[in-house]
């Protein structure tokens, strides 16, 4: 058997453990990057990339059937499901194959691919398909395994017509109908693309969540909007599920209409996900493990206890996000690096994107979490975007936006948003905890007109009036000219 000795083995090359991989490589050449799959990343194959790839081809079907709302009329909209199809992937190879011509440039040394799994803290055994295994001594190892869908077992029934994001971009053409189970961000991202591009859906929930919204008043709002364009149950009661000769046949009480069963064409189980842990032999790493199989790390350093081993990504289960895997991969390679010198890397405020429409973000603190801080000192501001003048003039006045901040100090917390161009104000926000402004120095930032801004605008004028620090801000006000 072939054995061989580093500095750092990382074991997975997705984001974290690319980013690890360039960290790891600036102070010894002593590394190896083990992948036992295929190269490309979860993101640019069978996430981030081809999802958003997805949204686009539905957002134009949106705007051109709702054209009319202007005065523009197109004809009759046709959606050419092989044509969109065909472009999801085409565009989806083009991010693959730029990530694999990196990873192709890396030394040939540097790169092994096969599963890896620990046979001593130290020691990890590579099954490799075309050669033997490979037996790698390494000083350090840096955990980046990312995680895998997390399918229920009943969903299973649906068989050749369960589908999850692994495959779903392969499909040739739409199909008529689908069964969205989860609407948590991936269900909701997905499914009313599909929907909005002539896909029939239904979506399926346990435990009343919508995405990964935390405030209710921005939940409720966002369920009745989901509601108008395809009908979710987010604590829905599913009977039955099988495979017929027609597609899947799914029994469930519906609202109205009492015990109902309904048949699709396929099953999308967007039901969470799992760190991919378990096929590690985790329990010869030597290192304290959770309930759920993580072992115990520290988010600042990415390390495992007191132990030469770091996780970084989807593998830890603590933000499953692509800047934060790569946040991770950077912390846990420069850690894994300097070893046994360990120090605290950088951890940015919470910013979280969901690409509906509108779109749903998360920012700072949760309203829970500004409550528990402040111990109920808190003050919320909101704006409705119904009567916002850009988003009336886009043609996209709906939403909610609610921005939170500590009484007294009136230092701005956090923020949930269901808006349009929320991906944009997001991030403002976002700078905006970062840099521990209030919301009086949030105020005297510009503001341009006419733009969706201004609605933030309103709900931070609202927020300091609540917090006694600002003026009640003036009914119809005209600073900015008409609307919010
Ligand atoms: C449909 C979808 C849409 C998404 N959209 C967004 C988005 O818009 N924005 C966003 O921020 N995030 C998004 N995400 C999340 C984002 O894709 C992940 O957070 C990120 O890709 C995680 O990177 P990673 O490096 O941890 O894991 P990965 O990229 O999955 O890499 C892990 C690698 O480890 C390998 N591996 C596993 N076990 C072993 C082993 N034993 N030995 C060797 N190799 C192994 C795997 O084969 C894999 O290549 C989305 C995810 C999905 C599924
Ligand atoms: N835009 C983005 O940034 C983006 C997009 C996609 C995915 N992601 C990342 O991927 C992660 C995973 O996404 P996800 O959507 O799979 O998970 P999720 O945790 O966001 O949602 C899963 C949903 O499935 C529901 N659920 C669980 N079991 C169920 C069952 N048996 N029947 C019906 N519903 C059930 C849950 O209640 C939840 O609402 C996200 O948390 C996010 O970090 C990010």
């Amino acid at each position: 058997m072939e054995k061989r000795d580093v500095d750092v083995a990382i074991i997975g090359s997705g984001t974290a453990g690319l980013v690890a991989y360039q960290r790891v490589r600036k102070v010894t050449d002593r590394v190896v990057m083990i992948e036992a799959d295929q190269y490309g990343t979860t993101c640019a194959r069978v996430g981030c990339m081809p999802s958003k790839l997805l949204i686009a081809a539905a957002d134009s079907a949106h705007q051109m059937a709702n054209a009319s709302l202007f005065g523009v009329t197109a004809g009759q909209v046709r959606i050419d499901g092989q044509a969109v199809m065909s472009r999801v992937r085409r565009e989806r190879d083009q991010f693959v194959e730029g990530v694999i011509r990196s990873v192709e440039k890396l030394p040939k040394e540097h790169r092994v691919l096969g599963h890896a799994r620990f046979v001593d803290p130290h020691r990890l055994m590579v099954e490799r398909d075309r050669t033997s295994d490979l037996e790698i001594q390494a000083e350090r190892i840096i955990i980046a395994t990312g995680s895998r869908s997390a399918v229920p077992k009943m969903l299973e029934e649906a068989r050749d017509r369960l589908v999850i994001n692994d495959n779903i971009f392969e499909w040739q053409d739409l199909p008529d109908s689908v069964a969205v189970f989860g609407p948590g961000v991936i269900g909701l991202e997905l499914g009313q693309a599909l929907s909005r591009l002539g896909v029939r859906v239904r979506m399926f929930g346990i435990g009343g969540a919508v995405g990964p919204i935390r405030d209710d008043a921005i939940r409720d709002y966002a369920l009745e909007t989901f509601n108008q364009e395809f009908p979710l149950d987010p604590d829905a009661d599913v009977k039955h599920l099988e495979r017929t000769g027609d597609g899947v046949a799914i029994t469930y009480r519906h609202p109205e209409q009492g015990q109902i069963t309904e048949t699709f064409d396929y099953v999308l189980a967007a039901t969470g996900r799992q760190p991919n842990v378990d096929g590690l032999d985790i329990q010869n790493a030597g290192v304290d493990l959770e309930d759920s199989g993580v072992p115990s790390f520290d988010r600042y350093t990415m390390r495992c206890g007191d132990s030469h081993i770091f996780i970084a990504g989807d593998a830890n289960q603590l933000k499953p996000l692509l800047h934060e895997a790569a946040d991770e991969g950077r912390i846990a390679g420069d850690n894994a690096a300097a070893y046994p010198e360990v120090r605290a890397g950088l951890r940015r405020t919470p910013l979280a994107i969901v690409f509906t429409d509108p779109q749903i973000a998360s920012v700072g603190l949760t309203l829970d979490e500004v409550d528990e801080e402040c111990k109920g000192c808190f003050a919320v501001g909101e704006v409705s975007f119904e009567d916002q003048g850009r988003s009336l003039i886009m043609g996209k006045n709906w939403g909610l936006l609610r921005v939170y901040a500590r009484q007294g100090t009136g230092q701005f917390l956090g923020a949930e948003l269901f808006a349009p161009a929320a991906e944009h104000m997001a991030h403002l926000l976002a700078w905006s905890v970062q840099r521990r402004l209030t919301v009086s120095e949030m105020l005297e930032m510009p503001f341009y007109h006419p733009v969706v801004e201004e609605g933030l605008r309103t709900a931070l004028k609202q927020l300091n009036r609540n917090l006694s620090i600002g003026q009640e801000p003036a009914e119809g006000c005209m600073e900015c000219g008409p609307g919010v």
